[in-house]
């Protein structure tokens, strides 16, 4: 009999609002390999993935690349609303016509143009000539930055000298065809073309430098795809009439799920909402959220969602439960809601406040199939925006969807109809990290994740919440002494590298 530690059940019923880094389990017994934990799971009630990881509908986390890559590494992205309704669908579908998990800037001019400088390259190897010099009309040929180089009259006009026969591959070949024909051939670059348009319109450029660096990466898993065979992209609407023209939209550009998109999900509000895409995309499965209570989330059940998004004021830049007073520490708010909607069928997407493998970990063992992360992926490469130095540090913009800038850029597209009102920012604008590539980064976090199941002697997420529900699982608060402990101390100076 094992009455070592206390039962989840036990512990998150004292009337504390723990947070992951307040608890911790007792390790569990060892029979299979760290490769032997299968970390697949469920997003929501219709839509699997191979690894548990969601990026956050943020407009400084998820944009077209930032889906393109989760999808490709098996997860999923959701791509934010605080932009126009068109903003919003090209984003979708340029992650939809990829097949590849990264994406080049490309360059575009007309037959008539001359190139009078290196720098029109910018970082490009070539310029692709189209009749109206934009990506939508077709394709003519191209100019190779050294073709360009050799020209002695750099006046001359592109349709002098240009290429007429580009070598182009249909967008719809994955990253072994594209990289197998690239070395067949000896090219140095190749144009992906979107051969479902009239115009074959291009759509992604390959150079044999990107072949090299993505060989060079952990291996791929699973790629999360839909039935069409194009990567599963998700998207957040908010509560709004304007909102379901926006879903309209974006249903059409083919989205495989939609997050309803608030701090406080448990309003009359958003169940009208989830109403109105339950009866109007019968197939559209529905996010609901954020919710950290039973109450609210049953209430939400009782309307049909299929997944719940759990999480209030525990994002790295919330300052929800600082303005507002309400939220719930994460751990207990994931373990509350999870056992829940577990008796639904419903998987529940733990929302915020990631920043290590760790925290994974705890959650998905504490009754979640998934993670939302925001701070942990903002530093990436795939992630909007630009570096910039801050203090030497080299990091990217990060900030949160109630702050007041992020507010005011989407107030136009968001709360259109308005009448004037007084703005209180929930959240902050800040900077994170340079964490290079999430295609290199996710694979070694998810390998991290393994080891920590395999310590718990859990095998798969379904082995895991088995052993949350029987009360095998066995967890205790640490301390603040406990928590010291626990991190690195006692040093004059370390470096930490987690691969
Ligand atoms: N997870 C978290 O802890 C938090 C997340 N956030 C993020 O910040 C952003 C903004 O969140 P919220 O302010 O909660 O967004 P929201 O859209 O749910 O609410 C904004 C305001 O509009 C009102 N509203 C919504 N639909 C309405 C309708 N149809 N008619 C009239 N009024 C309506 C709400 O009552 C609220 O006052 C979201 O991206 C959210 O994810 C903000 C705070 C906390
Ligand atoms: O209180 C808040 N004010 C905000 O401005 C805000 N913006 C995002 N979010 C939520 O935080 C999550 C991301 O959190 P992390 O950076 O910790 O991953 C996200 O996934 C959201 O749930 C906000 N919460
Ligand atoms: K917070």
């Amino acid at each position: 009999m094992n009455d070592d530690g206390f039962t989840a059940e036990r512990l998150f019923n004292q009337g504390y609002s723990y947070t992951y880094d307040d608890i911790i389990f007792l390790p569990g017994y060892i029979d299979f390999p760290v490769d032997g934990v299968n970390l697949s799971t469920k997003l929501s009630r219709n839509i699997s993935l191979s690894i548990p990881c969601v990026a956050s509908p943020m407009d400084t986390v998820t944009e077209t690349s930032m889906a393109v890559a989760m999808a490709a590494l098996g997860g999923i992205g959701m791509v934010h609303y605080n932009n126009t309704i068109s903003q919003q669908a090209s984003i979708i579908r340029a992650a939809k016509s990829h097949k590849i998990p990264f994406s080049a800037d490309l360059i575009f001019a007309t037959p008539s143009d001359s190139i009078h400088s290196a720098d029109e390259f910018a970082n490009s190897p070539c310029i692709f000539v189209t009749e109206s010099g934009n990506k939508q009309s077709k394709l003519l040929g191209h100019v190779s930055k050294s073709d360009w180089k050799n020209l002695s009259n750099k006046e001359a006009r592109i349709s002098a000298y240009m290429n007429t026969s580009p070598v182009t591959l249909p967008s719809s070949y994955d990253f072994n065809d594209v990289a197998g024909y690239m070395a067949s051939k000896k090219l140095d670059f190749v144009a992906l073309v979107n051969e479902e348009e009239e115009n074959g319109e291009v759509v992604n450029l390959v150079t044999s430098a990107d072949t090299e660096r993505i060989k060079g990466l952990p291996k791929l898993g699973l790629p999360s795809l839909g039935e069409d065979g194009k990567f599963l992209v998700g998207a957040a609407v908010g509560t709004r009439e304007s909102d379901k023209e926006r879903l309209e939209h974006l249903v059409k550009e083919g989205i495989n799920a939609v997050v309803i998109d608030s701090s406080q999900g448990n309003s009359l509000y958003q169940i009208n909402m989830i109403k109105h895409v339950k009866h109007t995309y019968p197939h559209l499965d529905v996010i609901g959220g954020n919710v950290v209570t039973n109450y609210q989330a049953e209430n939400l059940i009782k309307q049909g969602v299929d997944g719940l998004r759990v999480g209030m004021g525990s994002g790295s830049i919330c300052t929800t439960q600082e303005v507002c007073a309400v939220g719930r520490g994460q751990a207990t708010a994931v373990y509350k809601v999870s056992s829940i909607a577990e008796q639904h069928g419903i998987p529940v997407i733990a929302d915020g406040g990631i920043s290590n493998s760790g925290h994974i970990v705890k959650a998905l063992s504490l009754g979640a199939s998934t993670v939302m992360m925001g701070s942990f992926l903002a530093g990436s490469n795939e992630a909007p925006g630009t570096y910039e130095y801050k203090n030497g540090l080299r990091v990217k913009k990060y900030r949160g969807m109630g702050s007041l800038e992020a507010m005011t850029k989407g107030s136009d597209a968001r709360y259109l109809g308005d009448t004037a009102k007084l703005k209180i920012a929930q959240g902050v604008v800040g900077s994170v990290a340079d964490k290079g590539s999430i295609l290199k980064f996710i694979p070694y976090t998810m390998q991290a994740v393994k080891q920590g199941f395999q310590d718990l002697g859990a095998s798969s997420l379904q082995s895991a919440h088995h052993l949350l529900k029987s009360g095998k699982l066995r967890l205790e608060v640490r301390t603040g002494a406990a928590q010291v402990e626990g991190g690195v101390h006692g040093l004059v100076g370390y470096e930490k590298r987690y691969f």
